[in-house]
């Protein structure tokens, strides 16, 4: 049982994958996507070591790790052009056209800022699976992961609660996981007010929000000593 908020929620192990959103130098890293965006990301160095505590308990209690990075190929093929939505809202796409000098470098496959940050690299075991929109579940081979393992609980932790943590959690939702922020390993993309938004969404409407040491505290003598 995890205590969280609205109320406990039970969570099996087996059937529970913790998924990490996005923790690349683009989110999390002086001189990424976000810094150069004009976003504060003072408070991202602090959910790296949380992270990394998390992981460690969720593995050894037998819970499957699922990594998400974000980006699209170097051409930007996938970011779409003109036609869609994200060409407008991609706040990384609208930085590389205000400074061209940028073009290529952000959120492009195989550059820096499109890699997981030094300290959060999968392990033996672990899943890496790959997005180019904003919800894990778009596109990608994450519904079929989850369901190949009968896993119904969904553990968030990553940048930024209000961008992919809340849209993949809200995405599950509508297709039947339960779905749980750990409010302190994770980080916004904007405002505090923002956090505070996205964490009262997901508490009142779409899940459970619950923190690094109540998930320690319930999961970590699952670990062996
Ligand atoms: N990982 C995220 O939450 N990303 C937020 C914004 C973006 O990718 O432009």
């Amino acid at each position: 049982m995890l205590p969280a908020r609205p109320e406990p929620i039970p969570l099996d192990p087996a059937r529970t994958a913790v998924i990490v959103i996005d923790m690349q130098n683009a989110y999390a890293s002086k001189g990424g996507y976000l810094d150069l965006a004009g976003f504060d990301i003072a408070g991202a160095a602090g959910v790296i070591d949380k992270i990394s505590d998390v992981l460690d308990v969720a593995r050894d209690a037998g819970m499957t790790v699922i990594y998400f990075q974000n980006g699209w190929d170097d051409q930007y093929v996938e970011a779409g052009g003109e036609g869609s939505p994200n060409w407008w809202k991609s706040n990384a796409l609208k930085t590389m056209r205000a400074r061209p000098e940028l073009q290529g470098k952000l959120l492009a496959r195989g550059q820096w800022d499109y890699e997981l940050v030094d300290a959060l690299k999968p392990k033996a075991g672990d899943i890496q699976l790959h997005k180019t929109r904003y919800s894990g579940f778009f596109n990608s081979q994450l519904d079929s992961v989850l369901r190949s393992r009968n896993i119904r609980n969904l553990v968030f932790v990553g940048i930024a609660t209000n961008v992919c943590v809340e849209s993949t959690l809200r995405d599950g939702f509508f297709l039947e996981y339960f779905g749980t922020v750990l409010e302190d390993a994770t980080h916004q993309a904007g405002p505090d007010f923002v956090q505070k938004a996205a964490l009262y969404n997901i508490e009142t409407f779409f899940g459970w929000v619950s923190t690094v040491a109540d998930f320690k505290g319930a999961f970590g003598q699952l670990a062996p000593k």
